[in-house]
């Protein structure tokens, strides 16, 4: 039931209860799993555009974080059994397993049609005990839930306890060339490989991380990870990067991360109507005009100004461009500051799952480590 009253149907699928949350639609034809693990769909109901869901199983390996996040799930099809050789389970065992709420046999199609006209909005899975309460108590049920403007999230997904990932796990061979401590907004676990894979070790760091526990680990640079919830609320961690940027340590964001540093340059961000979800996404690298497909999932965007480079709002970090642009509607796709070692983008180059156009952003990272290590960083004549 969407908060507008409209209802659809299906059948109970995984676990059956009760599930509330932020209606909105993905786009992938493959990578459920890492959907449905990907801590930034905490507190959102997914769903599925692509009519078979659960067709390859479920595996240990392609999980993007210790458990399911995704508050409830939407399909058309789901497979009655998953034909891979990777598979260990089944995703309706997997969602009863984690106690997520599913429903099946929906017109996803319609459900679309109407968020993307309607835009993204609350609503609720009813099966089981209490389902068959008249529609104006799921109604109320629906509209009493907190909204996701507003809603601070990155806290309740992040680990507790910092973790190191070595760059000799990875495929890696010799000593790690860079370290960098990397905040874990809500992280998938491909992001820190990815920086392992080309010898970064990475210090994964809770949410609530201080410039003190940054700096003690003498880091060559800072990385802030993707995350559920409205940046808006994240003030902390805005504090936390200008207090990065003033260090003149370099910087690299992605998606939450994107907006924090959006934010600490002194720009607003806002929510979309549906928001980008999914792995068919075209972005314009507009430095090199070159076309990305890229991995999405984000409800919010940067309010920065197209025509750049301007100067920041936060005037001291200098100038700054919006380098990544999104094909499909002009949303900042990416920031890059023109005076500080510093860049973000609002998609998902780790690519978990997704399309590799976008791995070159972490060799630009490390990139940028290497120039502030010789000193050739425009940090440095800056700060
Ligand atoms: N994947 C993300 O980091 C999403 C960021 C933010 N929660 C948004 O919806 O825009």
């Amino acid at each position: 039931m969407l908060e507008d009253g409209r209802t659809f149907r299906g059948r109970s699928y995984g676990a059956s209860g009760t599930a509330l949350g932020e209606a909105v639609f993905a786009t992938g034809m493959t990578g459920y799993q890492e959907t449905i693990t990907d801590p930034s769909y905490a507190r959102q109901l997914v769903v599925q555009t692509a009519p078979h869901i659960g067709n390859t199983g479920v595996n240990t390996d392609d999980a993007e974080s210790r458990r399911i996040w995704v508050a409830g799930y939407i399909v058309r099809d789901a497979a009655r059994r998953p034909s891979n050789w990777r598979s260990e389970r089944t995703l309706d065992e997997e969602l009863s397993v984690q106690g997520v709420v599913g429903i099946s046999g929906v017109d996803t199609r319609a459900v679309t049609r109407h968020l993307r006209e309607r835009g993204a909005m609350k609503a609720g899975i009813f099966s089981g005990a209490g389902a068959d309460r008249p529609d104006s108590e799921l109604l109320a049920d629906v509209l009493a839930q907190e909204s996701m403007a507003g809603a601070r999230l990155a806290e309740e997904v992040s680990v507790e306890a910092s973790y190191v990932i070595e760059p000799e796990d990875h495929g890696w061979q010799g000593e790690p060339r860079f370290t960098v401590a990397a905040l874990d907004l809500g992280i998938k676990s491909m992001t820190p490989v990815r920086f392992a894979e080309r010898g970064v070790r990475v210090h994964v760091l809770p949410a609530s991380a201080t410039l003190a526990d940054v700096t003690a680990l003498n880091p060559d640079g800072v990385f802030m990870s993707n995350g559920p919830g409205d940046p808006a609320t994240a003030d902390v961690q805005v504090e936390l990067l200008r207090n990065v940027l003033d260090a003149g340590l370099p910087f690299f964001g992605i998606c939450f991360g994107n907006q924090i540093l959006g934010r600490a340059l002194g720009f607003g961000t806002y929510k979309l109507r549906y928001g980008h979800r999914g792995i068919n996404q075209p972005v314009l690298d507009r430095r090199t005009g070159k076309v990305e497909i890229t991995s999405q999932n984000h409800g919010f965007a940067v309010d920065a100004p197209l025509d750049g480079p301007v100067t920041a709002p936060e005037a001291r970090f200098g100038k700054v461009e919006v380098s990544h642009v999104s094909l499909n509607d002009d949303v900042v796709e990416g920031l890059a500051c023109l005076d500080i070692p510093a860049f973000s983008v609002q998609y998902h180059p780790e690519a978990a799952a997704g399309p590799h156009d976008s791995a070159y952003l972490f060799d630009r990272f490390v990139d940028l480590m290497a120039a502030d290590k010789a000193g050739t960083s425009k940090s440095k004549e800056s700060i």
